[in-house]
């Protein structure tokens, strides 16, 4: 059974999902916490519900970003995690902690990458007309939005689309696949090898797993 730390920053819908999964035996583990860099987010309700530990650690607290993922890591290796889940945390760590966490950290981030890294991807996503939008789970590096994509989902965009109807679109995808890939990662099926995210001893495609 392998120990889950998850980082959030908002609503944590899909670290519910996650937490569901692990409940319903679809992943062969355990979120043993869930911590947010911002206090009172829905998501510490969800999870304290579900009866997980739950913290906070406030990057408004610190001084710089380094200092602030000092303090994150120690947090997080009190939970001594085998995988680390990202699901909406929204701080972009430093080299120094996606390294220590290398090939043990995911991150669902709702492009097509390479698509729109960074944020606000759906209103992006309809600014430049696209008619297909979709989320993708990767790797988490150094490089922002940039490790090995794993797994993508898309989904259509409609005329009189706006942001929110493609938030929702695209959140039902998410809570189907993160749980998905992180079952993957936590039976060894998947790994971040040096020639990228391999899935059963396959190398993955520059947009992840491809079922057909
Ligand atoms: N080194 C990495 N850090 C993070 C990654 C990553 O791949 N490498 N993924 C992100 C998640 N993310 C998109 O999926 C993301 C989160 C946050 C931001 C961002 O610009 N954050 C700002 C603050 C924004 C805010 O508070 O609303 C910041 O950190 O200054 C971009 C992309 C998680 N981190
Ligand atoms: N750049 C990171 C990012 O935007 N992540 C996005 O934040 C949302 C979190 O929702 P949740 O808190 O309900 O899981 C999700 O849609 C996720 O893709």
């Amino acid at each position: 059974m392998k120990r889950i730390v998850v980082l959030i920053s908002g609503s944590g819908t899909n670290m519910q999902a996650i937490v569901e999964a692990c409940k319903a035996g679809r992943i062969d583990g355990e979120v043993v916490a869930v911590i947010s860099n911002k206090p009172g987010v829905a998501g510490l309700d969800k999870a304290e519900r579900a009866g997980i530990h739950t913290a906070v650690l406030s990057h408004k607290d610190f001084p710089t970003r380094d200092a602030y993922d000092v303090e994150l890591q120690k947090l997080v290796e009190e939970f001594h995690p085998d995988v680390v889940v990202l699901a909406g945390f929204m701080r972009i760590l430093t080299a120094a902690f996606a390294e220590h966490f290398h090939g043990r950290m995911l991150n669902i981030h709702p492009s097509l990458l390479p698509k729109y890294r960074g944020i606000n991807t759906h209103q992006r996503a309809l600014d430049s007309g696209d008619k297909e939008h979709g989320v993708s789970v990767h790797f988490v590096t150094e490089e922002l939005d940039g490790g090995p994509v794993i797994l993508q989902a898309r989904v259509p965009v409609f005329a009189g689309d706006d942001a929110d109807d493609l938030q929702q679109r695209v959140h039902a995808q998410e809570h189907r696949i993160y749980p998905l890939v992180v079952q993957w990662l936590c039976s060894g099926r998947l790994k971040l090898t040096a020639k990228g995210a391999e899935l059963d001893g396959t190398l993955l495609g520059p947009q992840g797993y491809a079922a057909d």
